[in-house]
């Protein structure tokens, strides 16, 4: 027996999105996008376009907007607070600029933080994915030195198996290579790009570094608070 299709939560569709800042100025208006589940995205634009904004806006964490987002069925600027929290819960990983690490817990405890509220039965998946994700990140001392002690590029590892502890659907990252060195960065992109690739997830990055956006399947670009698609591939 076949019921109703539903979309997978991680296809996009995007029509006359707009969002406004504090003062009510439009800062970003998308007319259309639509992304197939596990296409990698490049987002791209220089500083100031709105290319934070829009990720923002793809968590639902922006208010002040009109048009849609869907996300498979999930109209996320038609859902109550409620309604998207729980879909980030179930569906999203995010890597944002500020990393927002818990200073005081070990890197385990950081990137295995989302077993504290997921429910029972998925706790123990969510500490052992974290683990196996830090140690494939080539982190040591995952139990036994707190957070503060790790450098910028592992406390960036750390984050990236935080976002990718709870197995989502979808990967929303902002720069995630922007702190790192050469080498560093082009160990995160293989590991980010590879995961998202090996395990058909959803990935979408705000970056400036070309390597990291020439890894994508798909690049757009956001010029003067409007996106356009650059490359589909
Ligand atoms: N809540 C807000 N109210 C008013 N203006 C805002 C708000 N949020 C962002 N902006 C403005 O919107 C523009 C886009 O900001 P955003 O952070 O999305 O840019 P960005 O492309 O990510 O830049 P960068 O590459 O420098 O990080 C900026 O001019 C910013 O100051």
């Amino acid at each position: 027996m076949t019921g109703p299709r539903t979309p997978a939560a991680s296809s996009l569709s995007i029509s006359d999105l707009a969002v406004r800042g504090e003062d009510g100025r439009v800062i970003l208006t998308v007319p259309a996008l639509e992304a197939a589940p596990g296409v990698s995205l490049a987002i791209e634009g220089p500083s100031g376009a709105g290319k934070s904004t829009f990720l923002y806006a793809l968590a639902g964490l922006v208010t002040h907007t009109s048009g849609s987002i869907r996300w498979g069925a999930t109209d996320l600027l038609a859902a109550s607070g409620t309604e998207r929290t729980r879909f980030r819960k179930n569906h999203l990983g995010m890597i944002f600029q500020d990393h927002l690490l818990f200073e005081e817990l070990s890197p385990l405890a950081n990137a295995a933080i989302s077993a504290g509220y997921a429910p029972r039965a998925r706790r123990r998946a969510i500490v052992e994915r974290a683990r196996t994700l830090l140690e494939r990140f080539g982190l040591g001392d995952v139990e036994a030195r707190t957070v503060r002690s790790f450098s910028g590029g592992e406390r960036q590892r750390i984050a990236v198996a935080r976002a990718l502890a709870g197995n989502p659907d979808i990967i929303l990252a902002d720069e995630p290579t922007a702190a790192l060195d050469r080498a560093n960065a082009d160990r995160l992109i293989d590991d980010l790009a590879g995961l998202a690739r090996e395990e058909d997830r959803t990935l979408i990055v705000v970056s400036h570094d070309a390597r990291l956006t020439n890894a994508m399947q798909r690049r757009v670009r956001i010029a003067d608070g409007r996106l356009v698609e650059a490359d589909a591939g």
